[in-house]
């Protein structure tokens, strides 16, 4: 499947409540103030790319956004399905239904494939079988039984996603899904995440290959300087060449 072909629904700016929002969201490492008053909301099912140069302040929106240690959030409201996850404990938010899928992807070392999957089902609600992850991603069912971290790049990347949805996800949280991964296996990635769209599941994908992620997203938000300076739908920047250049250098 070609990605740049995928038909999608028209986005569309939630009304009335919506799904996810975040709200002058502001926080910190230390004394740097680092995410300022970052505010964006989404509808459910979508998937919205949230980008910037770097150090634009896009992990650190995401680090917030699912209640990480780090930065420190100070001041700001997130609200999932009508759930405060602000003003809680950070592992409120887990519970609440966000999960983060991180650069490093956190596989753990001397587990199996599937000892991966259980161990990320040992605490919490339950989410996907593990026969429909392996029907979404063929290449873990036949590597089930072998040692998570000798497995390639985009076969890690596939286990930290299929982790996210062994467990009950409703904000899929994916900082830079692409990294180090060839063009063939990124196709893979982006075709599961369709499928993962269209289950229903709700994403924010953070991603250096700014064109790739437009390609798959129903809407985008474009940090600078920690600050939103744009927000629409990906097709908006696809189309808008100045906006890319000025924020995206593309
Ligand atoms: N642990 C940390 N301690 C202090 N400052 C940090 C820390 N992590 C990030 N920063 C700073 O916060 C700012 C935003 O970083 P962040 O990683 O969120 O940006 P980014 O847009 O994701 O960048 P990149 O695309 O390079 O990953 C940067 O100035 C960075 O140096």
């Amino acid at each position: 499947m070609n990605v740049h072909t995928i038909q999608r629904p028209q986005a569309t700016q939630p009304t009335g409540t919506p799904f996810f929002y975040c709200r002058n969201l502001d926080s910190y490492y230390g004394d740097s103030y680092i995410v300022q008053k970052v505010s964006f909301s989404l509808n459910k099912g979508e998937i919205l790319a949230l980008l910037g140069r770097n150090g634009a302040g896009k992990t650190s929106t995401l680090r917030s956004i699912a209640r990480a240690s780090t930065p420190e959030l100070h001041g700001g409201e997130v609200v999932l399905d009508g759930v405060k996850l602000h003003g809680k404990p950070n592992y409120f938010a887990a519970q609440a239904g966000v999960q983060l899928v991180q650069e490093d992807r956190r596989i753990i070392p001397g587990m199996t494939v599937e000892q991966n999957l259980q161990l990320a089902i040992i605490n919490g609600k339950k989410g996907w079988s593990f026969e429909r992850i392996y029907e979404l991603f063929p290449r873990l069912a036949e590597r089930r039984k072998q040692e998570g971290v000798t497995m390639s790049g985009g076969e890690q990347q596939m286990l930290a996603i299929a982790r996210a949805l062994a467990r009950d996800v409703k904000l899929l949280l994916l900082d830079e899904p692409y990294e180090g991964l060839a063009p063939v296996v990124r196709q893979d990635i982006a075709k599961a995440l369709m499928e993962v769209r269209a289950a229903g599941i709700t994403s924010i994908i953070v991603e250096q290959n700014a064109l790739a992620a437009l390609h798959l997203s129903d809407r985008a938000v474009i940090l600078d300087t920690g600050e939103v300076v744009f927000d629409g739908t990906a097709q908006q920047v696809l189309e808008d060449e100045d906006l890319r250049h000025r924020y995206l250098a593309i």
